[in-house]
C-alpha cells in the first residue's frame, strides 16, 4: 500500500511537470497487474506531448498480444488499458486545444494464442481490436498469406474501422465479378477535431510477394504512378501528409519512393510516416518537415510522436517555418500509462477499457490458453542468448526437439527449418497453449524431397545462410526476396547492439537499479524509450537451422530425404536448382502427417518436460 501511494504522489507530482522539457528520470518502484509476475523499477523520461499541436500513438505488429505479456511485467497493460490511455490522452488533447490521432500499422494477427487458438483464428480478437477508435489503419503481410485470413480481414475489420481502414496498394479477388478490387478506400482526407489539420492519408503494404493469390500487392513503383495517387497529391489544402504503411522507416526502397514522390508534387508540406515489419524501434529523419517512427512488436512499445507547429485551419494557426517532430516509445505497462495519462490506479480504467480486458481474460478462459504441457527447466532465448549455446531456442530445437521428433523417419534425412518459424523466447515454467502459439503460431507444415543426392542436400542450408542469398535471388528472377527468408530483425535496432551484457552487473538510476529491456539510438539520439532500461544484448541467428537424422556426421549416405517446413519449398527449391539438382513442387510430398511446428514443439514438451 505504501509503495501505491508514493507511486501515486509521484505520478501527480510528474504530471504537472509534463509541458515542460523532458524532465530528468526518477525512478519509483510500482506493482504491475496481479497477472504480472513481479514488481518493477522504472525510471521515466516525460512524453514530448506538443500542446496546441498534433500528437500520435502508434501500433504496430502486434501480432495478437493484445491481452499484454503475461510473463514480462513492462509490457503487461492489455489492449483494454491501451483504451483507456487513449481516453485520457484524448481528454487532455482536448483541454489544450491540440489533437490525438491513433494509427495501426498491421500485423495484427499471427503470434499468440488470443488471436491463433480459436477456431476460425481471431474469432475473439476482432471485437477486442475494434473497440479501439483508429484514425489510421492498414494491413501487415500476416493478414496475407492465407486467403481465409486476408477474407476475415476484408469482412470484418474493414468495416469495422469503415474510416480509418487504408489499403494504398492492396486488391482482393472479387469472386462475383471475377476481377480484384480495391481492398479498401486507398487514401483518405480528414480534418483533425481541435487544430483543424487537414491530413492526406495513405497506407501501404511493403512489395510483398508470399501472399495467397485472393490478393494483390502492387509494387510500390507502381502505385505512385496511377493517376488516383499523383491526383491525391495535388489536392488543395493538405497541411499535412500522414503515410501509414507496413514498410520498415529505414532502408526501405518503398517508403523513399513515398517520399520523393511527394515532394516532386508538394515541396515543402510537412510528411510523417509510420511504420512496421521490422519489430524494431526506429525513428527516421527523411528531412527536417519529414519524420517516420516505427513502434516494435508485440504489444511491448505504444510508439509517441508529436508535432508542433504545423498549421491547423482552426484557431488562425498558421504553419512554423519548422515544425518540430518529437518521438517516445511507451513500454507497455500500466506504470507508464499511469503516469504519461496523470492518473493512478483507481482513476485509470475507462468503462469501455475494463469491459475490453474482462473480455480478454473471458476469451482466456474459454480457449484454455493457460492449459500446461509442461514446465520449462530455464529461459530459452531467441535473440538473448549466443547460438549456439545452452540457453539458445534455436539450440534446443537442434540438439533436442527436431531429432527427437524426426527419429522414426525410415531413411537417412537432413531436416531444416527457418529461424523466423520460431517467434519469440521460452521462460522458465509453465509451457501452455498459449506459449505454443507465442513460439510458433504458423499453419504450415514439413514437405519432403525423397533420395536427394547428398552432395546437395547437405549445402542447401549453408546456401540459405550465406552467400547463396545474392545468387537465389537473381535465379528467382526478382519475384521472391531474400527478405522474406530472413528471420524478423531483433526488436531493437540493429545498430543499438551494445556489449552489454545484463546478467553482469546491474545499472543503477537513483537509488533503483534499472529493467532490461530496449535502449534504442534512432535519428534523435538516445532518450527515445520513456522507460530507461539496462541495456539488453543480441544476437544475429542464422536464416535457417537442420540436423542430419538416421545417420552420423562420419557417415555420407548416397541419397538424403530432405525435409523442410513448408514456408521455405521455394528456397529449398531454387537453392537444389542453384546446386544443379532440378525439383519442382510436384516432386514434393508432406512429411510428418501435416504436423506444424506449433504441434511438433507442444508434442515434444508434453513428452519431456515434466512439472516438478
Ligand atoms: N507461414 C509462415 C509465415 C511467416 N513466417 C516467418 O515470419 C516472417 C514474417 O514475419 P513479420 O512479422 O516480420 O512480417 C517471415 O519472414 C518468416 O520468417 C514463417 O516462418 N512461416
Ligand atoms: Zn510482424
Ligand atoms: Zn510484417
Amino acid at each position: 500500500m505504501e509503495v501505491r501511494a508514493a507511486a501515486d504522489k509521484f505520478e501527480a507530482r510528474a504530471w504537472k511537470l509534463q509541458c515542460k522539457a523532458p524532465a530528468p528520470a526518477t525512478s519509483v518502484i510500482v506493482t504491475l497487474k496481479p497477472s504480472a509476475p513481479s514488481p518493477i523499477s522504472a525510471p521515466l523520461r516525460e512524453l514530448p506531448w506538443a500542446p496546441g499541436g498534433l500528437n500520435f500513438l502508434h501500433t504496430t505488429d502486434t501480432h495478437g498480444w493484445h491481452g499484454g505479456h503475461l510473463q514480462e511485467a513492462q509490457y503487461s497493460a492489455d489492449w483494454g488499458d491501451y483504451i483507456s490511455f487513449a481516453h485520457h490522452l484524448r481528454q487532455r488533447a482536448d483541454d489544450d486545444g491540440s489533437d490525438l490521432l491513433l494509427v495501426d500499422t498491421g500485423d495484427r494477427v499471427e503470434g499468440n494464442g488470443l488471436y491463433d487458438a480459436s477456431d476460425p483464428k481471431g474469432r475473439y480478437t476482432f471485437d477486442i481490436f475494434k473497440q479501439q477508435r483508429m484514425d489510421v489503419i492498414t494491413p501487415g503481410n500476416h493478414e496475407l498469406y492465407l486467403a481465409n485470413t486476408s477474407r476475415r480481414e476484408y469482412d470484418e475489420v474493414v468495416p469495422d474501422f469503415r474510416d480509418a481502414y487504408i489499403a494504398s496498394n492492396l486488391d482482393l479477388y472479387n469472386l462475383k465479378s471475377g476481377k480484384y478490387e480495391a481492398f479498401a478506400p486507398r487514401y483518405r482526407k480528414f480534418t483533425t477535431k481541435n487544430r483543424g489539420v487537414r491530413v492526406l492519408a495513405f497506407g501501404f503494404m511493403f512489395n510483398f510477394h508470399g501472399n495467397a493469390n485472393n490478393t494483390f500487392v502492387q509494387p510500390v513503383q507502381d502505385t505512385i504512378k496511377e493517376q488516383w495517387f499523383q491526383d491525391a497529391l495535388r489536392t488543395k489544402d493538405v497541411d499535412l501528409f500522414l503515410v501509414a504503411g507496413h514498410v520498415p522507416v529505414r532502408d526501405s526502397q518503398e517508403y523513399d519512393l513515398i517520399y520523393r514522390a511527394i515532394r516532386d508534387v508538394v515541396w515543402d508540406t510537412p510528411i510523417v510516416f509510420f511504420g512496421g515489419h521490422t519489430h524494431i524501434r526506429d525513428f527516421r529523419k527523411f528531412e527536417k518537415k519529414a519524420y517516420g517512427i516505427e513502434s516494435g512488436r508485440y504489444m511491448e512499445t505504444l510508439g509517441f510522436l508529436s508535432i508542433s507547429g504545423v498549421a491547423g485551419s482552426k484557431n488562425g494557426v498558421m504553419a512554423a517555418s519548422s515544425p518540430e517532430f518529437k518521438r517516445s516509445y511507451i513500454d507497455n505497462n500500466l506504470y507508464s500509462m499511469h503516469h504519461h495519462s496523470g492518473t493512478n490506479s483507481s482513476s485509470f480504467s475507462t468503462e469501455v477499457g475494463r469491459n475490453v480486458s474482462e473480455s480478454i481474460h473471458a476469451a482466456r478462459k474459454a480457449m484454455k490458453l493457460d492449459h500446461t504441457f509442461g514446465c520449462a527447466p530455464q529461459d530459452y532465448w531467441l535473440n538473448r542468448a549466443a547460438y549456439p549455446s545452452n540457453s539458445s531456442l534455436l539450440s534446443l530445437l537442434e540438439t533436442q526437439v527436431l531429432p527427437d521428433t524426426f527419429r522414426h523417419l525410415k531413411n537417412a534425412s537432413i531436416v531444416i527449418t527457418n529461424s523466423g518459424a520460431i517467434r519469440f523466447d521460452i521462460f522458465k515454467g509453465p509451457f501452455t497453449t498459449d506459449t505454443t502459439f507465442l513460439v510458433s503460431p504458423f499453419t504450415s507444415g514439413f514437405r519432403m524431397l525423397r533420395n536427394v543426392p547428398y552432395k546437395a542436400a547437405s549445402q542447401v542450408l549453408q546456401l540459405l545462410n550465406n552467400e547463396g542469398q545474392i545468387a537465389l535471388e537473381d535465379l528467382v528472377d526478382g519475384s521472391v526476396r531474400t527478405k522474406d527468408l530472413m528471420p524478423p530483425l531483433p526488436p531493437v535496432s540493429l545498430r543499438n547492439l551494445q556489449d552489454v551484457n545484463v546478467f553482469e552487473g546491474q545499472q543503477v538510476i537513483g537509488d533503483k537499479p534499472t529493467v532490461p529491456g530496449y535502449t534504442t539510438i534512432d535519428d534523435a539520439g538516445s532518450d527515445g524509450d520513456d522507460t530507461i532500461h539496462q541495456r539488453i544484448q543480441f544476437y544475429d541467428v542464422p536464416n535457417v537451422i537442420g540436423v542430419d537424422v538416421g545417420f552420423s556426421s562420419d557417415e555420407k549416405p548416397e541419397t538424403v530425404d530432405l525435409v523442410y517446413n513448408e514456408f521455405i519449398q521455394d528456397w529449398v527449391l531454387v537453392a537444389l536448382q542453384y546446386l544443379g539438382k532440378k525439383y519442382g513442387k510436384e516432386d514434393t510430398e508432406e512429411a510428418l502427417d501435416g504436423k506444424t511446428m506449433t504441434d511438433v514443439i507442444s508434442g515434444w514438451v508434453g513428452e519431456h518436460w515434466e512439472c516438478g
